[in-house]
């Protein structure tokens, strides 16, 4: 692949475009118009769940860049996940169905096993759930989630949050592969050795939290702020979350950068007509921390939780 090709080919011969728009805390409006401000720039890859209650806004959006003649439904890749409430093989459909609903759509291109862990179903308003955690088997969900594909509903699935012992037993004991695995990865946060197991069993690694959620004020993560990073910046006439972005990209992995302000929006995305050389990929290294920012630490006892593991 080149590294300035702009999708990435899956397991399954679907095509992925390598820069998505994420969607987390875009919230009503915000959702609405950052997702048409994104398909307006170029975006052809949208990252929503179940639980960022914002799937309807999401789909509203993109039926109304397909009414306008801007996008065909086939030209966007469009993700959701499925909730830790509707883990229980019998709501499994059900909730998938939920989803196509808000979003409006007939099929979903991909639809992620959020996490490995299930929480106690009390109703579809409760989104979030609670730190009830369940020990409904994730090989049992993810059976039902196989069925999505069979009734052409889903294009393809995938894991989120899965290590790599659990993405093993997933493809030792599935019928169909899951296609990504969406992951914290950001330069403080590299994932280097999930990166090569992903590698060998042909799954993409979609990035979460690419920019490690800004903190602009505490000039918070270095890798933006820094007296490297600009520097980075200067040399090839970008901004650090630009670098860092086509960092990511270089690396091999899917960016997901969340915004709904449409300047970053637009600058997020502008990153395909540049390449960083190779002293300056591996300047980047430096960054790594070990740390995450989402570490899901109330699940943290569970004997699903993923993180306990090296990577
Ligand atoms: N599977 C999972 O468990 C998870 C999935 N995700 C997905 O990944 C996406 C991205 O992760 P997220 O947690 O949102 O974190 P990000 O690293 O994408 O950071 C988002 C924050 O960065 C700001 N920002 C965006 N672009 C820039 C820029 N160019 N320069 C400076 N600041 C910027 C945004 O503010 P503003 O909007 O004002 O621009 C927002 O506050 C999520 O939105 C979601 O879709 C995230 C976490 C977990
Ligand atoms: O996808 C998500 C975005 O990040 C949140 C945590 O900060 C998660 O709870 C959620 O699952």
């Amino acid at each position: 692949m080149s590294n300035l090709t702009k999708k990435r080919v899956l397991n399954n011969g679907q095509e992925m475009p390598i820069v998505g728009l994420g969607t987390w805390k875009s919230f009503e409006s915000d959702a609405y118009h950052s997702t048409k401000a994104a398909i307006d720039i170029g975006y052809r890859h949208i990252d929503t769940a179940f639980v960022y209650e914002n799937e309807q806004e999401v789909g509203k959006a993109i039926l109304e860049k397909i009414a306008e003649g801007v996008i065909k439904r086939e030209d966007i890749f469009v993700t959701t996940k499925l909730g830790g409430i509707h883990h229980d093989p019998e709501i499994v459909e059900r909730a998938f169905r939920l989803s196509l609903t808000n979003l409006g759509l007939d099929y979903i291109d991909l639809y992620l096993m959020h996490l490995p862990i299930g929480q106690k179903f009390h109703n579809d308003s409760n989104v979030h759930g609670t730190l009830e955690l369940t020990d409904v088997d994730y090989l049992d969900t993810w059976r039902e989630m196989e069925k999505l594909v069979d009734l052409g509903l889903a294009r393809s699935i995938g894991l989120s949050n899965f290590n790599a012992a659990q993405t093993e037993r997933v493809l030792q004991n599935c019928r169909i592969k899951p296609v990504v695995n969406q992951v914290e990865c950001h330069p403080a946060f590299q994932q280097q050795q999930l990166r090569a197991h992903a590698k060998k069993h042909d799954l993409v690694i979609c990035a979460y939290c690419p920019l490690a959620r800004p903190q602009p004020a505490r000039h918070w993560p270095p890798f933006l702020y820094d007296e490297h990073a600009q520097q980075l910046a200067k040399k090839y006439g970008r901004t650090a979350a630009q670098i860092s972005l086509r960092y990511l990209i270089q690396i091999g992995v899917v960016p997901l950068p969340k915004s709904s302000n449409p300047k970053r929006i637009a600058e997020n995305f502008n990153v395909f007509d540049f390449e960083l050389d190779a002293e300056d990929v591996a300047s980047m290294e430096k960054y790594h921390t070990g740390v995450r920012t989402v570490p899901f630490s109330g699940m943290a006892g569970h004997k699903y939780y993923p993180f306990n593991d090296e990577y």
